[in-house]
């Protein structure tokens, strides 16, 4: 029985940070209240930082197997823990992909020895990710799959997707899109309009995600499945979500920091570390995405973590991988950019990077209370620090945030109750 006491914290209660001691226990949350009074075989001194349930990210690349030039399950789960993130969600576009129940069983097996944060593992919905052969959903569940997920590529006959929801619906599995009509993104490496214009780079439009999403809505409705949108990116979409919500579809989304924080305006030259996709779409979508936000529309934040190696994000646009990291910058830059202008709330950025991604994928995590997990993140709220790719840990270094000016440090992350990122002064 192993016990930990971190004192001198500020928790978030109704919204209002208040001074609290917080005393783990064999892996949960023990107590929680002022001065406690327990003795512990390890006291921490949190110096009135502030302590939130770990971060949930549901929207993650470990790039393990196969393509480990780029990440490893033990260097991106080491990056989440720097992010003060304890539970990730494993996107499946990995070689070899968990398609069946052996490969979805192995990969869980990975994750569990050789994580440091908690990782939640997406199964595909078709066989190599590509075409239409359903991978077997209650194979894929029972082997420990809490999602399913094509990410990095859109279901492209309706006939499929429709099939695909309909057995992720029987068995009760999340089915998570990355929505991407291939026949209307004319080989694009940004958004289409005036700027890749005038950098005559190939436009990607906005109903390249937003009309594939249409077709979707009216599938999730007709087979009830739990229908979640990944990196939503367009003033269509946000609309699309708002209305299908209203009528009761049952669809979650989510939207990252990046298309959160740039723009299209942003990108000044031909310049790899602004592509990814959905691309940065423009100022209007950009401004329809933080609306939906804070209407209740978009239901959290997740990072789309996509590291690359420097050569893969090197040269041109037009040839460079899509694809930015983001685990690591995720928390300080939204508490500088949305927080501190009273964008958001403290309280509402938790919500959406903690508590409601792992509510909505019922993932037990995002909570700091008596009797959760002892997962769990401390910020420091006042320093102001710049980001810095020498200390990152992720292998990518492929973030254009390098270099902005943030608050927002993570000081320690303990997930199950163990320390497992520890910040050096
Ligand atoms: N977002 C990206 O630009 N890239 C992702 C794939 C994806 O999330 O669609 C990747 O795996 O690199
Ligand atoms: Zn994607
Ligand atoms: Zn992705």
């Amino acid at each position: 029985m192993t016990t930990t006491l971190i004192r001198n914290a500020q928790i978030l209660q109704h919204d209002q940070l208040q001074p609290a001691d917080v005393l783990l226990q064999d892996g949960r949350i023990h107590a929680i209240g002022p001065q406690l009074t327990a003795s512990a075989d390890e006291v921490i001194d949190a110096h009135h930082h502030f302590l939130s349930s770990g971060l949930v990210d549901v929207h993650v690349h470990l790039r393990d197997p196969g393509l480990t030039a780029k990440e490893t399950i033990e260097t991106g789960t080491l990056a989440a823990a720097h992010g003060g993130f304890t539970t990730i969600g494993a996107m499946p576009n990995v070689d070899p992909v968990p398609d069946t129940p052996a490969r979805v069983a192995a990969m869980v097996a990975r994750n569990r020895a050789r994580a440091h944060v908690h990782v939640a593992q997406y199964a595909s919905i078709t066989t190599g990710r590509a075409g239409d052969q359903l991978v077997d959903f209650a194979g894929v569940r029972d082997a420990g799959a809490f999602a399913v997920s094509n990410d990095g590529s859109g279901v492209q006959t309706a006939e499929t997707m429709y099939q695909a929801m309909c057995g992720a619906a029987r068995v009760g599995l999340p089915l998570a899109a990355h929505v991407e009509d291939d026949s209307l993104t004319h080989h694009g490496v940004m958004n289409a309009g005036p700027v890749a214009d005038k950098l005559g780079l190939p436009g990607i439009p906005n109903v390249a995600e937003s009309a594939q999403l249409a077709r979707d809505l009216m599938l999730a409705e007709a087979s009830g499945v739990h229908y979640h949108v990944c990196h939503v990116s367009t003033a269509q979409s946000v609309r699309l979500i708002r209305d299908a919500k209203r009528a009761g579809i049952h669809v979650t989304c989510e939207v990252s920091p990046h298309h959160l924080l740039l723009t299209d305006a942003d990108i000044t030259q031909d310049d790899p570390m602004l592509k990814m996709n959905p691309p940065l779409r423009s100022p209007r979508d950009r401004a329809a995405l933080l609306a939906g936000l804070l209407d209740g529309t978009i239901d959290m934040i997740a990072t789309d973590h996509a590291p690359h190696t420097a050569e893969q994000k090197q040269g041109s646009m037009a040839t460079a991988a899509f694809g930015i990291t983001g685990l690591e910058t995720a928390f300080a830059l939204l508490y500088t950019q949305l927080v501190q202008p009273r964008i958001l709330t403290l309280g509402q950025l938790v919500k959406l990077m903690s508590t409601r991604p792992a509510q909505l994928f019922g993932l037990n995590a995002g909570e700091l209370k008596v009797g959760a997990p002892a997962d769990l993140a401390l910020f420091d709220l006042a320093h102001p620090y710049t980001i810095d790719a020498q200390r990152m840990v992720s292998k990518g270094r492929n973030s254009p945030f390098i270099g902005w000016h943030v608050v927002g440090a993570t000081c320690l992350t303990v997930v199950a109750g163990n320390v497992v990122y520890r910040k050096e002064n």
